[in-house]
């Protein structure tokens, strides 16, 4: 039997209903509308799409949005002046330095200079240290988004069997703390991991975030598990993949998501989530 496709395009548009729909509430009582302001350093070709989406995505739901150019070469100390100047700006509730970052600079030392309530993001160590003790603030985008998704299926995650493969700081790492936040029991692989074709087959929900082409197989995949790719490649005729073997572990799975259109629009759906939520702790007397 074929899965049921976990459809993020769709589940992100109603996402972006909500939140356009909590705005014109927000703006009809006169207060002003949330505002995010997105940092791109340097040309890479992958960010300049997603910062153009994330742009797009706020104007539909009428946030205000500042984009900030900043050249290849900036160097660390002017990324964290603008920063500064954005943490004091009271009209700004999120900031979001887009990643990877060039190698002269920090990512740990720009992401820490950020004020935990604008980290939309989720990635400040404030943040990541609520999420570790079950009291999130705000929370990664991938992984949230992921658990947003998760909801859809109407199968209710306590006490399964969860495995995620990679360990990133951005998607592994919190996805573990969503999970386990909502009782799974968990297991992180990555290079070193023994026997991760037996660990998969043990899945109940299995994430995939290798960042490797088709890497999962269909008979690595438990009958009737939920399949969560979170991979981007593209391939070398311009086409975009995920992390799994779609066509062939649709055929096992119970749930599976797509790419494109999967957890990728989820991921800037629940941007504008954070960033309201962020203008809400802002506006809170
Ligand atoms: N500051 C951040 N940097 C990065 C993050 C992040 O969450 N915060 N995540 C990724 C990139 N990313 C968001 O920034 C992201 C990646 C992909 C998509 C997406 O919608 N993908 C589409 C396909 C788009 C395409 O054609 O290339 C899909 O999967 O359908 C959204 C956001 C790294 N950096």
């Amino acid at each position: 039997m074929s899965a049921k496709i976990l459809d993020g395009k769709a589940i992100a548009a109603e996402l972006r209903g909500q939140i356009r729909h909590d705005v014109e509430t927000i703006t009809r009582s006169g207060q002003r509308p949330p505002g995010l302001a997105v940092i791109l350093v340097g040309e890479n070709p992958a960010s300049q799409v997603y910062v153009r989406n994330k742009q797009k995505a706020c104007e539909e739901v009428g946030f205000v949005s500042e984009l900030i150019r900043m050249d290849a070469d900036t160097h660390q100390d002017q990324l964290l002046n603008v920063i500064d100047e954005l943490n004091a700006r009271t009209e700004i509730d999120g900031i979001l330095v887009q990643l990877p970052l060039p190698d002269q600079i920090d990512e740990e030392t720009i992401i820490e200079r950020i004020l935990p309530t604008k980290d939309v993001d989720g990635f400040h160590p404030y943040n990541v240290g609520r999420l570790v003790l079950r009291m999130p603030l705000l929370r990664p985008c991938t992984p949230k988004g992921i658990m947003t998704m998760l909801e859809h299926t109407g199968v209710d995650p306590a006490g399964k069997d969860a495995v995620i493969i990679g360990q990133s700081n951005i998607v592994g790492r919190p996805m573990a703390l969503e999970l386990l936040m909502a009782r799974c029991t968990i297991t992180v692989c990555h290079s070193r991991t023994k026997d991760l074709e037996d660990k998969m087959r043990g899945a109940d929900i299995l994430v995939a975030a290798v960042g490797r082409p088709n890497f999962v197989q269909a008979d690595w995949v438990k009958p009737g598990a939920t399949v969560i790719d979170v991979g981007i490649n593209r391939l070398e005729d311009g086409k975009l993949c995920g992390d799994v073997d779609f066509h062939a572990v649709k055929e096992v799975a119970g749930w599976i998501t797509p790419v494109p259109g999967g957890v990728g629009p989820m991921t800037i759906a629940t941007l504008l989530e954070n960033t309201l939520q962020a203008a809400r702790l802002h506006s809170t007397p």
